[in-house]
C-alpha cells in the first residue's frame, strides 16, 4: 500500500525556507462566510485560484480591509480580488456583488441547486479550473470551515468524504481538518513551529475495526474505534512525524498555535 504524506507547510510564514516533502504542490483557497482567520492573506498569496462561496465574498470585502489597519480600506480590497464567487448567491450583498462583478470577478449563480452546499459546489469549480496535471498535486485550503454552525460544519465535513480523492483541508483559526483514505497509509510531517500539539483521529460515518499509529501520546495499536466506544480525542503529537494506518476512512485533526 502507498504511502500519502501531509505537511502543513502553507501555515509556515514565507521567509521560512522548507525542504518541501510534498514536491511543491499547488493550492487553491476557498473563502467561506465566517470571520476570517488571521493568517488568510498568507494563504492567499500561496494561491494559485481563489474562489469565495456566497456569503463568503461578504467576508472577503469587510474583512481582509481589517487585517491591515494601517492600510487604505479600498487598497486592500481592490488587491485581494478573487478569481470566482460561486454559490446559490442568497447570501452575498448586492454591494458586494457589484463591486467584484464590476472588476471583472466570474460570479456563477447556482440558485436552482439547492441540493449541494456553496462549499460543494467552489470545490467543483476549482476541480473544473485546474489543468489535468496540476490536479494529482492540488491542495484546496477552506477558510472559516469550523466553528458557528454545526450543520453548516458538518457539511462542510462531509465535502471531505464527497471529493475523498481529493486533498481539501478545513480550516479555523485554531485547527485544521483533512481525510485519511483508507486507500493508503499515512505519514504526516508536524510542522511543529505552527501546529500541534494536540489532534485527534475520528472515525466519522463508519467504525474502524483495526486503526494502528505511531507518534502519538496515545498510540493505536490494531485498535478499534466508534462512536459509542473509543474514538482518539485530546490526543497528543510526540514526533515529528505521525504514522497513520486504518480499515477506514479516518478524520484527521490537529490545533493551529496561537502565534502562528
Ligand atoms: N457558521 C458556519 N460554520 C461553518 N461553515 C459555514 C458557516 N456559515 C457558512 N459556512 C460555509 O460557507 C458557505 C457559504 O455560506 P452562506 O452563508 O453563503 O451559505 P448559505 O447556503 O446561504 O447558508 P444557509 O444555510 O444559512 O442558507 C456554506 O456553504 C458553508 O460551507
Ligand atoms: C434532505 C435535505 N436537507 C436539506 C436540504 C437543504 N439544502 C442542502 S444544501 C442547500 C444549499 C445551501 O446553499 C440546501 C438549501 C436539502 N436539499 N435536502
Amino acid at each position: 500500500m502507498e504511502a500519502m504524506r501531509h505537511a502543513s507547510t502553507f501555515l509556515l510564514p514565507s521567509s521560512v525556507e522548507t525542504a518541501d516533502v510534498l514536491s511543491s504542490p499547488a493550492y487553491a483557497l476557498v473563502v467561506l462566510n465566517q470571520p476570517l482567520p488571521r493568517f488568510a492573506p498568507l494563504l492567499w498569496e500561496r494561491a494559485k485560484l481563489r474562489v469565495c462561496a456566497d456569503g463568503g465574498a461578504n467576508r472577503l470585502f469587510d474583512g481582509m480591509p481589517e487585517l491591515f489597519p494601517d492600510k487604505d480600506p479600498g487598497e486592500v480590497r481592490f488587491k485581494y480580488k478573487p478569481d470566482a464567487i460561486k454559490g446559490d448567491l442568497d447570501s452575498i450583498r448586492a454591494e458586494v456583488k457589484d463591486y467584484y462583478s464590476d472588476l471583472g470577478v466570474k460570479i456563477v449563480d447556482e440558485s436552482q441547486d439547492q441540493e449541494t452546499t456553496d462549499l460543494h459546489k467552489c470545490v467543483d469549480f476549482i476541480r473544473d479550473y485546474t489543468p489535468i496535471l496540476e490536479k494529482s498535486n492540488l491542495h484546496i485550503l477552506v477558510v472559516g470551515a469550523l466553528g458557528g454552525r454545526f450543520d453548516h460544519e458538518i457539511g462542510n465535513i462531509n465535502v471531505l468524504y464527497y471529493f475523498s480523492n481529493m486533498r481539501i483541508i478545513l480550516l479555523s483559526d485554531d485547527c485544521l481538518i483533512y481525510l485519511l483514505p483508507k486507500t493508503h497509509r499515512h505519514e504526516i510531517y508536524i510542522e511543529s513551529s505552527v501546529e500541534g500539539p494536540h489532534c485527534g483521529l475520528i472515525p466519522v460515518g463508519t467504525s474502524s475495526a483495526s486503526t494502528t499509529t505511531t507518534g502519538l501520546q496515545w498510540d493505536l495499536t490494531e485498535t478499534g474505534m466508534h462512536f459509542g466506544g473509543l474514538v482518539s480525542t485530546s490526543n497528543i503529537v510526540r514526533e515529528e512525524k505521525v504514522t497513520v494506518h486504518s480499515d477506514t476512512d479516518l478524520l484527521w485533526t490537529i490545533s493551529i498555535r496561537k502565534s502562528s
